[in-house]
Order: C-alpha cells, then sequence, then structure tokens
C-alpha cells in the first residue's frame, strides 16, 4: 500500500504544488447567482469539481460550509469526496478535530476507515487536547495509507497568544507540536504522512520546521492577504515540503470553469515559482 507521503509527493510532481479549498461562503454563492440553499450549494461544488477535479494535486473541502445545511450538505459533501477522487484529486477534509483519545478513535474511523462514507486522503486535526490524543487518527491513517494534518502556527492572528506560548521546557506549544510530528515522519520517504498547519499569514516566527519531513500545508494566501512570495519568508529551508492553499482567491473567479481553471493555474505557477527557487 502507498503511503499518503508518497501519494502526495507524486501528485504534487504530477499536477504541481497547489492545494485549492472549497468553501461555499454565502457571499460567493451569491456572486455566483446562486441561492444561499442546498441546490446552491450543489451547483457550486459540482461546478468546482467539474472544473479542477482533473487537475489540482489536492482539494480541501472545508467541513463547515456543508455542515451548516445539516444531512443534506453533508450528503452533498459525501458525494463530492468520491467525485474528487474519482477525478483523481487527492482530498484533505478540513474538519479540525481533536478530542479524548477514546473520541478521537470514533473520529478517525468517520474519515479515515476506507469503509466510512465520509472516507478522505487526509483530514486536519487540532491538537489542543495534547499531541498523543490523536494517536488514533495517525495509528488509522496509517494502516490505510491516509495522512493526518495537525495545527502548529494558523494563519489567523489570534492564534500566536496560544501557539507561540511557552512550555515549561521554553519551547513554544508550536514547537512541541512540531517537534511530535516530526518524530513520527522520522526516516520516511520521500515524505512522511503526517503533516503540519503553518499559515502563510504569520511571518518569519523563528520555529524549526527542518526535521519535519511532511507535508506542511499553508492556508491564508490570496484572500487573508499572504502571497506566494511570503512562503519563502515563513519556510525558508522547509519550501520544497510546502503544499500551498488558496480557498477564495480561486473560488471569486467563477463560476466559469475556464476561469476557474485560469485562476488555480496561474496561482500554481506563481507557487512553483517560489517554491523551485528556494
Ligand atoms: O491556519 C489555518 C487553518 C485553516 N484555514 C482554513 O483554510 C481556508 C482558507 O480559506 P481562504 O479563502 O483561502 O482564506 C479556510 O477553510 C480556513 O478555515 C486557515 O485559513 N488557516
Amino acid at each position: 500500500m502507498e503511503t499518503f507521503g508518497a501519494r502526495l509527493h507524486r501528485a504534487v510532481r504530477e499536477r504541481g504544488p497547489l492545494c485549492v479549498g472549497i468553501d461555499p461562503h454565502p457571499g460567493l454563492l451569491a456572486r455566483w447567482g446562486l441561492a444561499d440553499d442546498v441546490r446552491g450549494l450543489d451547483r457550486f461544488v459540482g461546478t468546482v469539481v467539474d472544473a479542477l477535479g482533473d487537475r489540482v494535486a489536492v482539494v480541501k473541502p472545508q467541513s463547515a460550509f456543508f455542515e451548516r445545511f445539516g444531512s443534506r450538505g453533508v450528503g452533498i459533501l459525501e458525494s463530492t469526496i468520491r467525485q474528487l477522487r474519482d477525478a483523481g484529486s487527492l482530498v484533505l477534509l478540513d474538519v479540525k478535530r481533536g478530542d479524548i483519545g477514546s473520541t478521537v478513535a470514533a473520529y478517525a474511523s468517520a474519515y479515515l476507515d476506507p469503509s466510512s462514507p465520509l472516507y478522505v486522503d487526509a483530514v486536519t486535526a487540532s491538537p489542543y487536547l495534547g499531541v498523543g490524543s490523536l494517536a488514533p487518527m495517525f495509528e488509522l491513517a496509517t494502516a490505510h495509507g491516509g495522512g493526518v494534518f495537525v495545527l502548529a502556527l494558523t494563519s489567523n492572528p489570534e492564534g500566536a497568544s496560544v501557539q507561540r506560548a511557552a512550555t515549561a521546557d521554553g519551547r513554544t506549544v508550536a514547537q512541541t507540536v512540531i517537534d511530535e510530528i516530526s518524530q513520527l515522519n522520522a526516516g520516511v520517504q520521500p515524505l512522511g504522512s503526517m503533516g503540519l498547519v503553518v499559515g502563510a499569514t504569520i511571518g518569519e516566527t523563528g520555529h524549526d520546521l527542518s526535521r519535519v519531513n511532511g507535508p506542511l500545508l499553508a492556508p491564508g494566501l490570496g484572500a487573508q492577504g499572504a502571497a506566494a512570495a511570503d512562503l519563502r519568508v515563513v519556510f525558508g529551508s522547509s519550501l520544497p515540503s510546502v503544499l500551498p492553499s488558496y480557498s477564495r482567491e480561486v473560488l471569486g473567479a467563477g463560476p466559469d470553469p475556464a476561469a476557474l481553471r485560469a485562476a488555480a493555474d496561474r496561482l500554481r505557477d506563481e507557487c512553483r515559482a517560489v517554491l523551485a527557487a528556494g
């Protein structure tokens, strides 16, 4: 069985370094001329999948925008996941789950067990009940070739007061998360399957990402103000492991499928140039 790290490595080589988020904000539905209801959601997501599913390495549905329509929204999420996987994109579900270990085990089976209707290639997870509490996710992901992206240094300004707080040994909270994930990926080739989320907006923070040996998801590009060139400052020598992620910046180009594709291609090429120069 091929690991998630290996599958991601191949997808990025074949399709380029880009993750596109599916975040159907009410404002975007309106701009696309769609109603803020389940039909509008279905049309919006269908257009994105048809336009991008066969050319983008990773697609990241944001679960919140589906959940807000209840069971019918979650039903659309299920079919979206299936269609994206059929089209060849890796699916990273942005759900930021975290809890005590026994509950994390249930989240793991919801997203990382191939028999689940919401089975995806990877999920985002929150480490604030302790990275160790996420062990059932790491274990199920490893067993089935999946991945987990753990929040480390998030793109929002409010994150810093928690994530950069000092622990008893002097490291920041974020650095302890980074170090624990690095241990899980140690020695794995070509890339570990346990990733981190590090926002492109955060600037130079002095955190050491050099031993992560896993993918670094970089949200915050575009709508939140960061540009591809900022990746250099944030990631330095870790640039080759960065997976740049854009949602509204791409989705705002719709609903014309050709315009969606052009936006994704342009951002992928910009990021590829920055990552290659690193
Ligand atoms: O630190 C983080 C972690 C996750 N996100 C998520 O990424 C997208 C960003 O959307 P844009 O439209 O590109 O701003 C969204 O789903 C967030 O929940 C993040 O922004 N920062």
